[in-house]
């Protein structure tokens, strides 16, 4: 099932027969997807599906294997200055001589791209993304101390100092307690609809931005589904999508998503409680 946006807005991200194998793993083949200027766009899958693989080809780091994408209207290449990309998580060595404030202005310095805000503007910047994140109580502590969650706001905030036209998150919400994934989401969601900024978020876990969705690709054995959250978390369409019997339940707004590991379902997320059950939080 392929649907493409009803939306009138320009393409923010454009695949066109898009195939990517490595070696004999093929992650997907024949993609094609167009995400609109202002859509806030999830991709799903359960783990090795190519989700993080897909920002990184959108980033210009992977090449496809066929086809071709295009992003803000341009072939994808590295350090386009409109996108912003929170990276998925990876610890921050201890002795890094940078404070919090120091790597949330590295997002801000512009210079990559030459522009520069007076010493006062930039200060007022960084105090406002610290604020944005929950971070400003620790705006002086050196990043290699922080926790994760502390660094993981850190990045959030960093990937939105330039006023992106797209911003990639992967996981953007791991390791962040349940009030910090509210402040994250939240301003994520402000970024999309306020700014009227594109968000490609990956995730695991549909169910801490389901309220803020649009449109979802599902990853999964190679395939891949695109549709609305209603049109996509369905038994059927996932059963199809898994070729293996798949049960959507929906409960108290959540999404959990039951199949079995031994048919070939996928990872099991570390917090399911049945050996059989995959949990789409
Ligand atoms: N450059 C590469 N060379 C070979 N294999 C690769 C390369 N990049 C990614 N892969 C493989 O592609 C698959 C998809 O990886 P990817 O990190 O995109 O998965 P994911 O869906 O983001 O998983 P997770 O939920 O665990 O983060 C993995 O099996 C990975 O080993």
């Amino acid at each position: 099932m392929t649907h493409s946006s009803t939306s009138s807005a320009p393409a923010a991200l454009e695949v066109v027969g898009g195939g990517l194998s490595f070696g004999n793993r093929h992650l997907w083949d024949d993609l094609n997807l167009t995400i609109r200027q202002g859509e806030y766009f999830a991709v799903l899958g359960p783990n090795g599906s190519g989700k993080s693989t897909f920002l990184k080809v959108a980033l210009g780091l992977t090449q496809l294997s066929t086809g071709s994408i295009r992003v803000l209207g341009q072939p994808a290449r590295r350090g386009n200055p409109g996108i912003g990309y929170i990276p998925q998580q990876r610890g921050i060595p201890v002795n890094t001589p940078m404070r919090a404030k120091d790597m949330v202005g590295l997002g801000i310095d512009g210079h990559r791209w030459g522009i520069r805000l007076g010493g006062k503007k930039h200060r007022a910047k960084v105090d406002e993304l610290l604020e944005a994140v929950g971070a400003r109580d620790y705006a002086n502590v050196p990043v290699g101390l922080l926790s994760g969650g502390e660094q993981q706001r850190l990045r959030v905030a960093q990937a939105l100092a330039n006023n992106p036209k797209i911003l990639f998150a992967d996981e953007a919400l791991l390791s962040l307690d349940l009030n910090h994934q509210y402040a994250v989401s939240d301003l994520i969601h402000r970024y999309n609809k306020s700014d009227g900024g594109t968000v490609v978020f990956v995730t695991h876990e549909i169910n801490p931005i389901i309220d803020h969705v649009d449109r979802v690709l599902y990853l999964a054995n190679g395939r891949f589904t695109v549709g609305t959250v209603e049109e996509v978390m369905r038994s059927e369409i996932l059963t199809d999508l898994y070729q293996t019997p798949v049960s959507v339940i929906r409960s108290n707004g959540r999404y959990v998503v039951i199949g079995g590991e031994a048919h070939g379902v996928g990872s099991m997320d570390a917090d399911c409680h049945h050996d059989d059950e995959l949990e789409i939080r």
